[in-house]
């Protein structure tokens, strides 16, 4: 981990930043979030609802102990021990009715909190322990995802991304999924879960058939394990984009730091090099980070510096339930770390829709007639 010797304003998130745009006006502004997992983003009250519909104990029976449960719980420092939580959420997401209500609600908070587009994951076989099919479960997730921005008065798109569970016996079917509904709101293929010890290449045959296909690939990976992570995601998978990608500044040597504690140029390793060279987007969830290990604070958090030598940096909520968060408070809490701006704000949404798996002509549309007019607004 490199630390730049910034003050450390605050390490966790929650804290009132001290500094950055109000928080009104970044909840207004339109963003983008690449790196969102379904079963991360329940309401607190919706697990106690559904838990009590189908008879899941829970560590608490109220919404607000539930909500203090998650978070606490995820605050572990282990990887392994943060994805222990969602035993929790995935309990009560068994049933076509729970899943359709817990998009629909995702589409509705994403939307109430100034998202434009959205791409959310998570993992279909985890959701048949009931008897749901595989492609049933996306049919009710999909139905959801179109109640909610319709309730939302359409100001959000939102898309899905298939995972498949690493730790799982390495299988294509996710990925065959995936094509299958690509017309059908689903616009890619992930893997999530524990990396130490599941290296992406145990996936290759699914990785090999997205891209047969011309699919579209991101991958967890430079989270809780390093470089040969990320090397193999990008190199032998062939991931489009790198979900975390976090220790990708394991390949980041000689930072020289500014007066203002901004980074202007740094030595990068090949792969380093490489990654920034080919606009290799960073789905970065800087909370989430903080949770699992890896990321000490806010403030010493690798994206300040992977921002300032021009990576494709995403700014992303991972799982707002477990991290008590939300795409405004992500932004809140790197603008009063870093002193970043409404500017670096829209630089990082439009990193973000530039990255999206989304057709080209509808990403272009959503920055120059949603993202763009809004920031030349408010600098007018
Ligand atoms: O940050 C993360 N790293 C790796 N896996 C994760 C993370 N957050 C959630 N999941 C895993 O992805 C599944 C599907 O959504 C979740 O059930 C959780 O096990
Ligand atoms: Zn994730």
């Amino acid at each position: 981990m490199v630390s730049f010797g910034l003050p450390q304003q605050w390490n966790n998130a929650g804290m009132e930043p001290t500094r950055g745009p109000a928080p009104d006006v970044l909840k207004s502004a339109p963003k983008v979030l690449l790196h969102d997992h379904l079963d991360g983003g329940l309401r607190p009250g919706t697990v106690v609802d559904l838990a009590a519909d189908c008879g899941h104990e829970l560590p608490a029976d109220d919404a607000e102990s539930m909500g203090r449960w998650f978070r606490e719980a995820a605050d572990s420092g282990s990887l392994v021990r943060y994805l222990e939580t969602f035993e929790h959420t995935v309990g009560v997401m068994q049933t076509g009715p729970a899943l359709t209500r817990v998009a629909r609600e995702c589409a509705e908070d994403l939307a109430a909190d100034g998202v434009v587009y959205a791409e959310v994951r998570y993992a279909p076989e985890l959701h048949v322990r009931q008897g749901l099919t595989l492609a049933e479960v996306v049919d009710a997730v999909q139905e959801g995802f179109q109640e909610g921005a319709a309730n939302s008065g359409g100001r959000i798109v939102v898309r899905h991304l298939l995972t498949s569970m690493r730790q799982a016996a390495p299988s294509r079917e996710i990925a065959e999924l995936a094509i299958a509904r690509r017309d059908r709101g689903v616009v890619g293929f992930d893997i999530a879960g524990p990396e130490d010890g599941y290296p992406p290449t145990r996936f290759l045959d699914a990785f090999e058939y997205m891209r047969r296909e011309n699919g579209h690939i991101t991958i967890h990976a430079g989270e809780a394990f390093g470089l040969p992570s990320i090397w193999e995601a990008v190199q032998v998978c062939g991931a489009d984009r790198l979900g975390h990608g976090v220790r990708i500044v394991d390949d980041v040597f000689d930072a020289v730091v500014a007066d203002d504690g901004s980074v202007t140029s740094a030595k990068l390793g090949r792969l380093a090099a490489y990654v920034r060279d080919r606009r290799i987007p960073l789905e970065m969830c800087p909370t989430s980070n903080l949770q699992t290990g890896a990321a000490t604070s806010i403030a010493e958090h690798p994206i300040g510096l992977l921002a300032d030598l021009q990576f494709r940096v995403t700014v992303n909520t991972d799982n707002r339930l477990m991290s008590a968060t939300s795409m405004s408070n992500e932004f809140a809490q790197l603008c009063g770390a870093f002193g970043w701006g409404l500017d670096r704000v829209e630089w990082l949404t439009v990193n973000a829709m530039k990255s999206s798996f989304l057709p080209y002509d509808e990403r272009y549309r959503m920055i120059m007639d949603v993202i763009k007019p809004w920031y030349a607004d408010q600098r007018s």
